[in-house]
């Protein structure tokens, strides 16, 4: 007993953190494995088929190490527990046959109870195994319930109930990082957008358009004031905040359900209205191809996980539509190629009272805004009416459409416009 005793506590101390290397090395394994799925097209696309067999192969290797290891830790104690339980019952027959010289019987039940003992105090080792081993989950959940949370609502954070009334922004010293440590992305921003204005912002790769429609969100570390329809939205609680503005992002996210659940998640609005909404959205246009009945979006299609069956397009048409549903008063639009004429068109019809920001990547989208921003290295370098800005000479709006492949197209647009 106690010799089995001696081998459970060697072998439990040790397959603790050996079970432990394995889940840390199942991870990478498995979400190397899907992100492969998802993105099997650009793995083609770009001949990177070896590459990533190679990383998979080698994650493979390294949760192959423990997961090994492991299953010797296993033997080792399988091969120990049956040679003392061999040991035990093979001296327990001697010693009842040729020292007590029992009866048959009596040795034949003894032996049978014997070895009865020794399954059991094998399973009782497997079952303590198994509950350290589920205790790891446990300990691996604790770690992700510990994460840094953001701040959780509270009465104080609650705006009244007709705010928002408009969508003035007055963003003041705004700075902004992705990380408390990280460097700062955004530099003392300031910049006042009165309700209804269409706002174009450009700026070059990495400038910070994103991070701009980020802070306004609050989903990044921010520092100055952001203030909206006249209550600092760093006194606001961060749900009312969000939902209180609609962002369109480049690739926006959808929940697995049907389109129903996905612009309307709690049930509140009626067919008629998320149908219209879904109309001037442009998910009509955008269809209007279709002759088969079958191959149209309605309310009853049933979307995958993330949207995947939707094409980019498609899903920033129904992120518009959710805007529509909510009448939001500020709409963040992170531009997309593809379908911004339609966007642009139901904006233009639509929202006609909102504040929309329209995070270009294309020039041509926002030159009918009624003022551009433009971002250099996280600070505003210009913010204007974009005809203003195109007549200074060494302006940077200037320069970028000069550059521009489009340059007389855009040059014209702003005419025609003011
Ligand atoms: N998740 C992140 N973590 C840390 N830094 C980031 C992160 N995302 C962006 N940055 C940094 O913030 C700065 C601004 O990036 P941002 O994405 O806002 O630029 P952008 O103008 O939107 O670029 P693009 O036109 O390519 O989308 C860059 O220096 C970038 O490296």
């Amino acid at each position: 007993l106690a010799a089995g005793y001696t081998c459970a506590q060697i072998y439990l101390k040790s397959q603790m953190s050996v079970k432990r290397e394995m889940s840390v090395a199942k991870s990478p394994v498995l979400g190397h494995f899907g992100a492969t799925v998802a993105c099997l097209a650009s793995i083609r696309a770009y001949g990177a088929q070896e590459m990533v067999t190679e990383e998979l192969l080698r994650q493979v290797d390294k949760y192959s190490q423990s997961s090994r290891i492991f299953y010797n830790l296993q033997q080792w104690m399988a091969i120990r527990m049956h040679v003392i339980s061999a040991l035990f019952i093979g001296s327990l027959t001697w010693y009842l046959m040729y020292v007590k010289k029992d009866t048959a019987s009596n040795t034949g039940f003894s032996i049978n109870m014997a070895v009865t003992f020794t399954s059991a105090i094998f399973g009782w080792i497997i079952n303590i195994n198994m509950l350290e081993g589920q205790s790891m989950s446990l300990e691996r959940i604790d770690a992700y319930v510990q994460i840094e949370q953001e701040a959780k609502p509270t009465e104080q954070g609650k705006p009244p109930a007709y705010w928002p009334a408009s969508g003035e922004l007055r963003v003041e010293n705004l700075s902004a990082r992705y990380s408390p440590e990280g460097p700062e992305v955004l530099h003392q921003l300031s910049f006042h957008i009165k309700s209804g204005e269409r706002i174009g912002v450009i700026g070059r790769t990495g400038s910070g358009k994103s991070s701009l429609a980020l802070s306004l969100l609050r989903c990044i570390y921010t520092t100055g004031e952001v203030i909206y329809d006249g209550i600092p939205t760093s006194s606001m609680n961060l749900d009312t905040l969000r939902s209180s503005i609609t962002i369109i992002p480049q690739v926006p996210e959808l929940i697995s359900g049907t389109l129903r659940q996905n612009l309307d998640p709690f049930g509140e609005v009626d067919d008629l209205m998320l149908n219209g909404s879904l109309r001037a959205a442009g998910l009509t246009a955008l269809q209007d191809h279709f002759t088969e009945d079958e191959d149209k979006i309605t309310l009853d299609t049933t979307i995958s996980g993330g949207g995947s069956n939707l094409s980019v397009g498609q899903r920033q048409i129904i992120a518009l539509a959710r805007a529509l549903i909510r009448r939001s008063k500020l709409l963040i639009l992170d531009e997309d190629y593809k379908t911004d004429t339609i966007i642009q068109t139901s904006l233009c019809h639509e929202l006609t009272g909102s504040t929309v920001i329209t995070i270009a990547h294309r020039l041509q989208t926002i030159m009918d805004s009624d003022r551009i921003l433009v971002l250099d290295a996280g600070n505003i370098v210009e913010f204007g009416v974009p005809a203003d800005l195109l007549k200074k000479k060494g302006g940077k709006l200037r320069a970028l459409v000069e550059e521009s492949n489009e340059k007389n197209t855009l040059f014209n647009l702003v005419r025609a416009v003011y």
